[in-house]
C-alpha cells in the first residue's frame, strides 16, 4: 500500500480520499470497502486479494498518473471469500455504507463494522464445525533469560473460553503450541520469534504496551466486573495476566462489541495433566494422521454426534487430567450411561441441538443472525427431554449444570416466526403478535385494510362505473382501473397513468397520499422490527453465562455417551487408577484405532510395568507388533485420563506424569535436522526430563547411525532410564544384544512377538510372551513387502557369508561376536568379552595357600571341567 502525504490524498477524487483515509487505519489487514453491489479493493489489497481468490485485478482512476490497480467481490458471496481469507491466514476490515445516498453530498459515509481475523471469527459460515479456534498470545516473562519463561493466553471467542497457563522452557511452549494449535497467535513487537517453535504465518506483532501486566489486571476486572482475580484463583501481581490482557485488547479492538459471554479466566497449571510434548503428540497420532487417510485417534474414536461434544472430546484428548476424582466421576457416568442403555436414546435427541454454544456467543458479541434464535429456541424446548434421562445418581451434577429455559423458549417462539430468513435486513423475522405496533405498520404497509375497499365502493358509486376496481403493482403503485368503454364516464379528478388494451388506469390525489402513508409505513415497519430484533438480544444477555454452562453440560454429556458407547460397542473396560505407585497393568489389552480399522481380529496382549518391572526390552521380527503393543499402552493411559474406559479386559493404571516418545523416524527439512538429528534431539528430551512418574517408549533407537553407535546409544540410554530415571519404560529393538540387559539392570524384563516360518514365508501372531525373540525374519519380511526373488536370494547368500566369517553377526541373537567399547558405566557382555570362569578362579586363588597336592587336585579338577565343556 502506497502511503500518501495529506497534499497527494487530496489530489484524488473525493471517494478514494475517504477510502485512503479508513485504509490507513487498518493498515494490516485487507480492506473490504463497500461500493453499490460490490466490496471494492484498491492498490496493494487489490493485488494481494486477486492472487489469493484468484479474482481479476482491473483498474479504477488514477493516483499519481497511475491506474488504481482494483479488485472485487459482490456483496451476496462476500461469506464465501471471507471463509477463505481467514483460512489462509487474512485478516479482513469490512467497511460497509452507513449514510443516505439519496441525502449525502460527496461520497456516501462509510465505516468500519466488523473486522474478521483468523482467531476472531464466530461466523458459522467462517468457522470449521468440529475444531476449536483459538486465539492465543505469548509473552516472554523473563526475556534476559536464554531459556526463557512464556506466559501462554488462548480464547476461544466462539465460546467465551478463555485460559492462562505457563511454558517453562522452549520445548514447552513447543508442546502448546501443538496442543493449541492457534488460528492466530498475537506476541510483543519486542521479541524477536526467530529460533521460537512458532507457525509464523500465524502470528501477529502487537504493541509493547498491550502486553503490560497493570493494563492487563484492569481490563480483565473491568471485563469480569471483579475488585481482583482471586477468585479465578489469580494473584494480583500474576506476571502471566500480561498475555490474557493483550488477547483481551485485541477482541476488543477487532470486535467493536462488548463481550458478556467472557466471563472467566481459567488457569491451567501444566502438572495437572499427563504433559504431552509436541513429538509425543504427533507420533501418538492423536489428532493427526503421519500417513495418508483419517486413522488418528480422535477420527476413530470420537463417536460424538454433536459439533459441542466433537470440540469436548478434543479438549478432553488435548489435556488428558490427573485429577482422579474428576476422572471417576467421569467414569461413573460413563457406567450409568452404560448400565442403563440410555447413551443411544440421548445421543438421538442430541443430535437434534444445534451448536447452542456457538449461537450464545454470537447473541454475547450481537452478531446472532435470525437462524440462530430460531435454532437456540427450537434446541432450548428439547432440553426437558434430555434432562429426563438424567435421573441416575451419578449423572445428577449434569442434570443440575444443563438448565431449561422455559421463559427464553417462550420469548423466541412468540418473537420470531417458525423459519426466518437468514437476515433481518429485509425484515420478516418477528412473529405477528408479538409487538401490536408493529402488526399495525404491517397491515398499513400490505395494504391489508378495509380503507382500499372502501375507497373502491365510494368511487363506483361517484362515478356510477360498476365495474371499477382500485389495484397496484410494483411500477406504478396504486392506480383505479375502468374498462376503455367506461373510460368516457370518469370524473373530472381522475387523472391518466396508464392505458392498457382494454383498460386505463388513472390515480387520484387521495389515493397518491394513500400510498405515501403506505410506503412510510413499509419503512416504520421495517425500522420497528430491527428494533424488536434489538431488543431480544437485551432480553437474553442475562442469561448468557447460564446457557453457556448448559451448553458445556450438553457438550459433556454428548462425549460421555461416546465413551458409553465405545465400552459398550467395543467392550472397554473401567480402569482402576491408583496414586500411590506408578504402574500399568493390563489384561487383554487392545489398540483402540488398529482394532477398529483392521479386518484381520486383533490379538489382545497382557502388560506389566510395576516398580518390579519397569522396563520391557522388546524384541521381534520386522511387522511382529512391537510398535503397536508400545503405543496402545500410552493411548490407554491417555483414554483413562480423558475419562473413558479404555480397550483391554481389566487395567489398573498408577499415576503418570508425563508421556514421552521417541518413535519412527523423520527428516525435519524444515529446520535443517537429518533423521539421527531429529532422534537424538528427542530422546535427549526424554533423558532430560523423564521422572520416575513417567511412561517412555523407546522404538528401534539408535537405527538411525552405524550399528556399533546404534547399538551402544540404545545399550546406554536403557542403562540410563532404567537405572537413573526409573520410569516406566518400554524398549522395543532389533539390537537383540540388548536383551542380555535383562540380566544386568534392575527391574528390567524381555518379552518377545512371536512369528512362525511356513516354508519361505511368515505368519505374525503378534502375540507377546516373556523372553527374548529367538529370531529376526528380515528377509522373509522383505520377501513379503515384494522385494524382487533375486535380491532376496543374493541376500540370502551374503547372510551365510557373513555368518560364516563372523561367527555369527550383528543382530543374529544369542551369536554376538563383535567388540565393542562399552559405554560409560555400564558393561557390555559380547561373546568376546565372555570370560571363561576358570580364569575367575584361577585369578582368586592363593597359591602360596596351597600345597603341591592340592594344587594338583584342582589343576585335575580344571582339566574335568574343561573336557566337558567342550564335550557338551
Ligand atoms: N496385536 C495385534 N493384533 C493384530 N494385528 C496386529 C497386532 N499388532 C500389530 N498388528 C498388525 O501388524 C502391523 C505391524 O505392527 P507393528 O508396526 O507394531 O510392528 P513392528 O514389530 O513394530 O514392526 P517394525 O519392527 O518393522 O517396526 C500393524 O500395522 C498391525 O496391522
Amino acid at each position: 500500500m502506497p502511503e500518501f502525504s495529506d497534499k497527494q490524498i487530496q489530489s484524488h477524487t473525493p471517494m478514494m480520499q475517504q477510502y485512503l483515509r479508513i485504509k490507513a487505519e487498518h493498515a494490516d489487514m485487507l480492506l473490504f470497502y463497500r461500493m453499490g453491489d460490490f466490496y471494492e479493493l484498491f492498490f496493494e489489497d487489490a493485488k494481494r486479494s486477486a492472487q489469493l481468490l484468484d479474482i481479476s485485478l482491473t483498474a479504477r482512476g488514477q493516483s499519481n498518473g497511475e491506474p488504481i490497480p482494483m479488485a472485487g467481490v459482490p456483496y451476496h458471496a462476500v461469506e464465501n471469500y471471507l471463509a477463505r481469507l481467514v483460512n489462509m491466514g487474512e485478516s479482513v476490515a469490512i467497511c460497509e455504507q452507513i449514510g443516505d445516498p439519496a441525502t449525502s453530498k460527496g461520497p456516501v459515509e462509510r465505516k468500519v463494522v466488523r473486522i474478521v481475523t483468523p482467531g476472531t471469527v464466530t461466523d458459522e459460515s467462517l468457522l470449521a464445525e468440529k475444531r476449536q479456534n483459538l486465539l492465543v498470545a505469548i509473552c516472554p516473562l523473563n526475556p534476559k533469560q536464554p531459556e526463557a519463561e512464556y506466559a501462554i493466553s488462548s480464547l476461544e471467542l466462539s465460546s467465551g473460553r478463555f485460559w492462562l497457563t505457563k511454558a517453562h522452557s522452549n520445548e514447552q511452549l513447543a508442546a502448546e503450541m501443538q496442543r493449541l494449535e492457534p488460528a492466530e497467535l498475537l506476541y510483543p513487537e519486542s521479541i524477536s520469534l526467530a529460533g521460537l517453535p512458532l507457525a509464523k504465518a500465524k502470528c501477529k506483532r502487537r504493541p509493547a504496551w498491550e502486553f503490560e501486566q497493570q493494563t492487563a489486571f484492569m481490563l480483565l476486572t473491568r471485563q469480569f466486573g471483579t475488585q481482583h482475580l482471586e477468585g479465578f484463583g489469580i494473584k494480583n501481581n500474576e506476571p502471566t495476566l500480561a498475555a490474557a490482557g493483550a488477547i483481551l485488547h485485541y477482541v476488543k479492538e477487532t470486535q467493536r462489541a462488548a463481550l458478556p459471554h467472557i466471563q472467566a479466566l481459567v488457569t491451567e497449571h501444566p502438572q495437572d495433566a499427563i504433559i504431552l510434548d509436541a513429538a509425543t503428540r504427533r507420533n501418538l497420532e492423536l489428532q493427526q494422521s503421519m500417513g495418508e487417510g483419517d486413522t488418528h485417534l480422535s477420527a476413530v474414536l470420537d463417536k460424538t454426534v454433536s459439533a459441542m461434544g466433537s470440540r469436548q472430546f478434543q479438549r478432553w484428548l488435548q489435556r488428558p487430567i490427573r485429577n482422579h476424582q474428576e476422572l471417576n466421576q467421569r467414569y461413573d457416568a460413563v457406567d450409568a450411561l452404560k448400565e442403563n442403555l440410555n447413551f443411544e436414546n440421548i445421543q438421538l435427541t442430541l443430535k437434534q441441538l444445534a451448536d447452542i454454544e456457538r449461537i450464545v456467543a454470537r447473541v454475547g458479541l450481537r452478531s446472532a443472525r435470525p437462524k440462530d434464535f430460531a435454532r437456540l429456541r427450537d434446541s432450548l424446548a428439547r432440553i426437558p427431554e434430555v434432562r429426563a434421562f438424567l435421573s441416575h445418581r451419578s449423572l445428577s451434577y449434569l442434570h443440575d449444570i444443563i438448565e431449561p429455559f422455559p421463559e427464553v423458549v417462550d420469548l423466541l417462539a412468540k418473537a420470531v416466526i417458525e423459519q426466518p430468513p437468514l437476515l433481518i435486513r429485509d425484515g420478516g423475522v418477528i412473529a405477528e403478535g408479538y409487538d401490536k405496533e408493529l402488526d399495525e405498520l404491517r397491515d398499513l404497509a400490505t395494504g391489508a385494510t378495509d380503507y382500499l375497499k372502501q375507497l373502491e365502493q365510494r368511487e363506483r358509486e361517484r362515478s356510477g362505473i360498476a365495474t371499477l376496481k382500485v389495484g397496484y403493482n410494483r411500477v406504478h403503485g396504486y392506480f383505479i382501473e375502468v374498462s376503455r368503454q367506461s373510460s368516457e364516464a370518469v370524473p373530472d379528478d381522475y387523472q391518466r397513468r396508464q392505458t392498457l388494451k382494454n383498460t386505463e388506469r388513472y390515480i387520484i390525489p387521495e389515493l397518491k397520499e394513500h400510498e405515501d402513508k403506505v410506503l412510510n409505513a413499509q419503512a416504520r415497519s421495517l425500522a420497528r422490527e430491527k428494533w424488536l430484533y434489538d431488543q431480544l438480544f437485551e432480553h437474553l444477555l442475562p442469561q448468557v453465562n447460564a446457557l453457556q454452562k448448559s451448553a458445556s453440560g450438553l457438550a459433556q454429556l454428548d462425549t460421555l455417551c461416546c465413551f458409553a458407547k465405545l465400552a459398550d460397542n467395543y467392550r472397554y473396560c473401567r480402569p482402576q487408577l491408583q496414586k500411590e505407585t506408578s504402574l500399568i497393568e493390563l489384561e487383554a489389552a487392545r489398540h483402540p484405532v488398529i482394532e477398529q480399522l483392521s479386518d484381520a481380529p486383533f490379538i489382545a496382549n497382557p502388560m506389566s510395568l510395576t516398580p518390579q518391572q519397569r522396563m520391557l526390552m522388546i524384541t521381534g521380527p520386522n511387522m511382529g507388533g512391537k510398535s503397536t503393543y508400545m503405543r496402545q499402552a500410552a493411548l490407554i493411559v491417555i483414554l483413562a485420563h480423558m475419562g473413558c474406559y479404555v480397550p483391554a479386559d481389566k487395567a489398573i493404571i498408577g499415576d503418570i506424569d508425563r508421556i514421552f516418545t521417541r518413535i519412527g523416524a523423520s527428516d525435519d527439512l524444515a529446520s535443517g535436522r537429518s533423521t539421527f538429528m531429529v532422534e537424538m534431539t528427542e530422546t535427549a528430551n526424554i533423558l532430560h526430563n523423564a521422572t520416575a512418574k513417567s511412561l517412555v517408549l523407546m522404538d528401534e533407537i539408535g537405527r538411525g547411525t552405524s550399528t556399533y553407535d546404534g547399538l551402544s546409544l540404545a545399550w546406554s540410554c536403557a542403562d540410563y532410564l532404567s537405572r537413573q530415571l526409573q520410569c516406566l519404560t518400554l524398549f522395543a529393538t532389533h539390537y537383540f544384544e540388548l536383551t542380555e540387559l535383562a540380566e544386568e539392570l534392575p527391574a528390567t524384563v524381555n518379552v518377545h512377538v512371536d512369528a512362525k516360518e511356513h516354508g519361505d514365508t511368515i505368519a505374525f501372531l503378534h502375540k507377546v510372551s516373556p523372553g527374548a525373540a529367538s529370531q529376526s525374519f528380515g528377509l522373509q519380511v522383505a520377501k513379503l513387502a515384494g522385494v524382487p526373488d533375486h535380491v532376496i536370494h543374493k541376500a540370502k547368500q551374503k547372510l551365510s557369508e557373513l555368518e560364516h566369517t563372523h561367527h555369527g553377526v550383528l543382530n543374529e541373537p544369542k551369536q554376538t561376536t563383535m567388540e565393542l567399547t562399552p559405554p560409560p558405566e555400564t558393561t557390555m557382555p559380547s561373546h568376546a568379552e565372555k570370560r571363561d570362569p576358570l580364569l575367575d578362579e584361577l585369578e582368586q586363588l592363593d597359591i602360596n595357600d596351597l600345597t603341591p597336592k592340592q594344587a594338583l587336585d584342582i589343576l585335575y579338577q580344571w582339566q574335568q571341567k574343561q573336557k566337558g565343556s567342550t564335550q557338551s
